[in-house]
């Protein structure tokens, strides 16, 4: 067994980079040392004549072991043992590919045997191209199999070539495969929109098919978990499968599981016309790492999860309740090698000589698509007839080969696709064609691996006019079979490749015929040294970016979000322990209930569809079901309830006007007992000079910014564009602080607090935890309290600047950044123990006493540290306590935030209402039962 002598945890970078360039390096290292695996034969996975038989090696060959995969995967072991490697020779981690459709399409013979072809397509051909891992492949085999007979027969034969099938019905494959996958989301995702001849059908059809996907990915999901072994990672492709990663999530949540899209995702305002459009978002987002084709589509699909679900998207993906699903760019890339070598093969040489012979004394163009509306074969072919209308001379001498593989040919728009072109290449070899001759080659078939190599080699100009493509393998391929002839590439602009060989193609706008007809002419006319150079550049990217590499930075990042959350989980509180809360509450003499307003004692707004009600937020109300309790819990001579908010006095009296408990209004600055004036406990001195200024460029911005709104208070101004759209929002936000920075408030003694969606001005020294200090000082000497407080809950939804009031029960904490929630409350008695430095401390040890009104100073209301000045003077001179706090007597808790340096967390206010009403309902039962004592 391999020694571990590192020091585990310690060693783990915290950087995500880090982590993943470290995992890099050792993948490289370990694959230049040698390994278990044999290495691959020059062909790759498939044999040479381009069918499967070869396509996995069986389990013996490999000589390991199935347990050898079950915990976990080497390189995650590896990550959270924080070791170097040692050993190259770790197993492969066991990888379940599920994909719409197997590498293989099935093809009955008779009851008990079957024929397997290889099935066409650029996942198809990526993902046989990996050979880093132990995988199997999940899939539908594209055939109807009803009997039990045939699937037990055609189990048995995809086993053999490690492929596992999922049995769709007819009407399944129909609704779902042929419904909603071919004729809804992939001409959305490529911007062609949603169906729209007959509205009503389209809306009828649309309910059952959407029912059919979910059903179908259901179906997936439970192959893949009777399939799962602890430690598997789940891969799930393209659009067929984006209901699976919930469905996987919620069978176990501990599943890696990644996602990973072969199309364009579109624009956020395309996705929003789609009926489902959040469903399918949130189902997506419950995979750990969700990877497209390119940094524009990744971008698009992080911008429809704030735009249509209001969620965060951060530079690492999108957040939800503090749970990151990571989100990047993984471009996708061929098996090189594999073409390069087959150039070598001797049946491949014939092939390229044939077809020399045959198109001798002419240029050839090539065109490879599926026979599908986005790749924009009809637009390349008028473009090609474009070209030999303006260039006559050209007629004889360019012959453009297509080859449009039939595919999806139950769904009507791909038949209608078909008679469009047939009848376009009829035309034009009408036109330019003679009696040896014609124009184009239009071939309605696949060919065979080699004959496509060759084919690739021998050509001059390859054309890509696709109108969307997620990324374009066959332009990948062209590059890699073109290293002797050095050909020319034509490609789309909105293809994914456009990224990645843009540079050494020629890019066109596939729509504008006559820009790719010019460009035809340029590439069949381009110098030797400029079509050099352009190759060179392509084939190196084609020969380094491997689907290989593709791969395996995928499911590398996939590891990682692993261990990326077990390191988050460490820097989140827990959640409340409410029942303890409770019991301690019950038996305590005299309990502080420190409560914010916004967010905490208010109503939730339902915010899943991003269409809130802004007039009903705004206008902050207490929550109806809070009423009760609430009266209950002032009714307690125990209990003392402060409402500290940063609303404003109007606000606060509004709500709470009716039940007997002190309101802090506008971060503490003002004061009162609801049978009381306000006060104010603002800091002597408090300048507010600067407010005019910032009111005018907050006036400026709410004009400028739709939905956006701000809030004049005595002693802060607030900006808030959480109702506006997000990303203007935060424009807009980012121009105005640059404005107050060099403004307004370049030399004001003001505090800048940036909220989620807002901007906050106020004076320095304006925070609840520093008003807290003043307020209890009042509360204390107008209360006249009998026991000392025993006992404090403080819950709120505060912004982190006013985090200091829950470390002002905390006296022991370290100045510096906050320690983590998880790490203060391991020993939280501890805290209060030991260390007399802190104040709390200072007052369990030597109790303060009350303070009678005569120790009140005129200045109070404007001096500082009131409380804390009294209690160390009573501490001297008298013996009784205000404050006899214990840690596991003190509950600091934040309310639907995911870091904090409360001890606990609350996940809404809903959540505050059951708790107060748990704590209410403990007072009436100790009550009760202290009243039959006496
Ligand atoms: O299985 P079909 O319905 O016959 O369709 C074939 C595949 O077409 C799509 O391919 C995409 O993936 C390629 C590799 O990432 C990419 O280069 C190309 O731009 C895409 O169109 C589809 O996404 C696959 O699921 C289909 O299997
Ligand atoms: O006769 C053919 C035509 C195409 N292909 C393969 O089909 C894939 C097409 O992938 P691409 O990414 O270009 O587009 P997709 O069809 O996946 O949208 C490529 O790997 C081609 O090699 C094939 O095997 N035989």
């Amino acid at each position: 067994m391999q020694e571990n002598n590192c020091n585990s945890a310690s060693s783990i970078p915290t950087s995500r980079l880090e982590r993943l360039l470290r995992e890099r390096v050792l993948r490289r290292s370990s694959k230049s040392s040698p390994s278990l695996e044999e290495s691959r034969d020059t062909n790759g996975d498939l044999d040479n004549s381009g069918n499967v038989n070869d396509l996995y090696l069986s389990d013996g060959d490999r000589g390991y072991r199935d347990e050898d995969f079950s915990e976990g995967s080497a390189l995650e072991k590896h990550l959270t043992d924080g070791c170097e490697k040692q050993d190259a020779r770790v197993p492969k981690q066991r990888l379940l590919v599920v994909a719409n459709r197997l590498p293989v399409s099935a093809i009955r013979k008779d009851d008990y045997s079957w024929g397997l072809e290889i099935s066409v397509g650029g996942l198809v051909s990526a993902l046989l191209g990996i050979n880093e891992f132990e995988a199997r492949w999940i899939g539908w085999a594209g055939v109807n199999v009803p009997d039990e007979v045939g699937q037990r027969s055609l189990t048995k034969a995809l086993a053999e070539k490690r492929c596992i099938p999922v049995f769709l019905d007819e009407e399944i494959v129909h609704q779902y495969y042929n419904g909603y996958c071919n004729n809804i989301l992939w001409p959305l995702f490529h911007y062609l929109g949603l169906p729209q001849e007959d509205r009503l059908a389209t809306t009828r059809s649309f309910q059952s098919q959407f029912a059919a996907y979910k059903l179908a990915n259901k179906m997936f999901a439970d192959v893949v978990n009777e399939h799962y072994r602890e430690g598997d990672v789940v891969w799930c492709h393209d659009y067929h499968l984006m209901f699976l990663p919930k469905c996987l999530k919620e069978y176990n949540n501990k599943m890696k599981v990644g996602w990973f899209l072969h199309t364009p995702f579109p624009s956020s305002e395309i996705h929003r016309t789609l009926p489902s459009r959040s469903e399918l978002l949130r189902s997506v987002l419950a995979a750990d790492l969700v990877g497209f084709h390119t940094y524009d589509y990744a971008r698009h699909f992080v911008s429809a999860c704030t735009r249509i679900l209001g969620l965060e998207g951060t530079p690492d993906g999108v957040e939800d309740q503090g749970k990151l699903t990571r989100v990047a760019a993984f471009p996708i890339g061929i098996d090189s090698e594999r073409f390069v070598q087959a150039l070598e093969l001797t049946q491949v040489k014939a092939h390229i000589k044939e077809l020399k012979e045959r198109f001798a004394g002419r240029k050839v163009m090539l065109g490879v698509d599926r026979l599908d509306m986005i790749k924009g074969i009809p637009q390349k072919i008028l473009a090609f007839e474009k070209f030999l209308e303006e260039n006559p001379i050209w007629r004889d001498k360019v012959v453009l080969v297509q080859i449009a593989v039939p595919t999806r040919t139950d769904v009507p728009e791909y038949q209608k696709l078909s008679s469009q072109v047939h009848e376009i290449v009829g035309r034009i070899n009408g036109r330019f064609g003679t009696l040896t001759a014609v124009p184009i080659h239009h071939l309605d078939r696949s060919l065979d691996f080699h004959a496509l190599c060759a084919l690739y080699a021998v050509t001059d100009v390859a054309l890509v006019t696709s109108l969307r493509d997620g990324m374009n393998l066959v332009s990948y391929e062209f590059v890699a079979c073109q290293d002797s002839k050095k050909g020319v590439l034509i490609l789309s602009e909105f293809a994914g490749a456009a990224q990645s060989l843009g540079a050494g193609a020629i890019l066109v706008n596939p729509w504008n015929i006559t820009e790719v007809a010019t460009s035809i002419g340029y590439a069949l006319t381009m110098p030797e040294d400029e079509r050099e150079k352009r190759h060179r550049h392509n084939f190196t990217h084609v020969t380094t970016h491997t689907s290989q590499e593709w791969a395996e930075t995928f499911v590398s990042e996939l590891n990682d979000t692993v261990v990326e959350a077990q390191l988050r989980i460490r820097q989140i509180p827990p959640l409340l322990p409410k029942g303890d809360a409770v019991e301690r509450y019950m038996h305590s003499n005299n309990r502080l209930l420190i409560l914010g307003f916004n967010a905490t004692l208010t109503e939730p707004i339902d915010t899943q569809g991003r269409r809130i009600d802004q007039f009903k937020e705004m206008e902050l109300k207490l929550h109806p079901d809070l009423k009760e309790p609430l009266q209950r819990l002032c009714e307690d001579p125990k209990t003392t309830i402060i409402v500290l908010s940063g609303s404003d006095r109007n606000v606060l009296d509004e709500n709470f006007g009716g039940y007997s408990l002190w309101l802090a209004a506008e971060h503490g600055m003002f004061l009162r007992r609801t049978t009381g004036d306000w006060m104010t406990t603002m800091p002597e001195n408090l300048n507010m000079d600067w407010v005019d200024s910032v009111k005018h460029v907050f006036e400026y911005f709410t004009e400028r910014t739709p939905r956006s709104h701000f809030e004049l208070r005595e002693t802060s101004l607030v900006w808030n564009y959480k109702y506006a759209d997000v990303e203007f929002g935060k424009l807009q936000s980012k121009d105005l602080l640059q404005h107050l920075w060099t403004g307004p408030i370049s030399n004001a003694s003001v505090d800048v607090v940036q909220g989620a969606r807002s901007v906050e001005v106020r004076a320095v020294g304006v925070t609840k935890g520093a008003a807290i200090d003043r307020i209890l000082g009042e509360i204390v000497h107008h209360s006249h309290v009998k026991a000392p407080i025993d006992y404090v809950l403080c819950v709120g939804h505060f912004l982190p600047k006013d985090e200091d009031i829950y470390t002002f029960f905390e006296p022991e904490l370290p100045t510096g950044p906050a320690p983590t929630a998880r790490a203060k409350i391991a020993n939280p008695l501890n805290r209060f123990g030991s260390n007399s430095a802190g104040v709390a401390a200072l007052c369990r040890k030597a109790p303060l006493p009350i303070p009678s009104p005569e120790t009140r100073t005129n200045s109070f209301l404007g001096n500082g540290n009131w409380w804390s000045h009294m209690r160390e003077r009573m501490t001297v001179h008298e013996g009784s306590s205000v404050l006899d706090l214990r840690g596991e007597n003190y509950f600091s808790c934040a309310v639907g935030r995911k870091r904090s340096s409360a001890r606990y967390l609350l996940g809404s206010s809903s959540e505050v209402v059951s708790l107060l009403d748990e704590l209410a309902c403990s007072s009436s039962v100790m009550n009760i039962s202290n009243a039959r004592k006496d």
